[in-house]
């Protein structure tokens, strides 16, 4: 089994609503976000799938949060849903899992780890 890891960053505003503490006020973090994917066949240039392929992915993904206030987009605030390290893992991983097994067949998302901090940071993966 071969397993590919990328990461990118991005920089947004958000609240925690409910939170009983200073993170239910506004502000902000640049968040890591770190995708694995795996898969058991190299192609004939000895690739699982292109780093590239999956960092495109990504950035799509992630640019929607970049330079935004996360409760303000879809699938987050208004939906009820809080914008925790836990719940943006979800949704990468939900948003991207279907794009990485269409390019590449045979390649599966792993997990998403999303970090808040460099010492703090939340994974969402699927049983297989
Ligand atoms: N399980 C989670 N706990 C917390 C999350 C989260 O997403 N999942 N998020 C927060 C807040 O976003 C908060 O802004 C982050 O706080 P923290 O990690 O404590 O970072 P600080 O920079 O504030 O560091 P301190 O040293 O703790 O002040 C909170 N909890
Ligand atoms: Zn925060």
């Amino acid at each position: 089994m071969f397993e590919l890891t990328v990461k990118n960053k991005f920089s947004a505003a958000h609240v925690l609503c409910g939170y009983p503490g200073d993170c239910a006020r506004l502000h902000g973090h640049t968040w890591t976000v770190e995708v694995k994917v795996f898969g058991k066949e190299l192609n004939e240039l000895g690739m699982l799938i292109d780093f590239k392929d999956i960092k495109k992915q990504l950035a799509t993904i992630i640019n929607e949060f970049d330079h935004s206030y996360i409760n303000d987009l879809p699938g987050f605030g208004e939906d009820g849903v809080n914008p925790t390290a836990e719940n943006l893992s979800y949704y990468i991983f939900q948003t991207l899992a279907q794009r990485i097994s269409s390019i590449q067949m045979g390649v599966k998302l792993k997990e998403v780890s999303v970090w808040e901090s460099p010492d703090a940071y939340a994974t969402y993966r699927e049983d297989f």
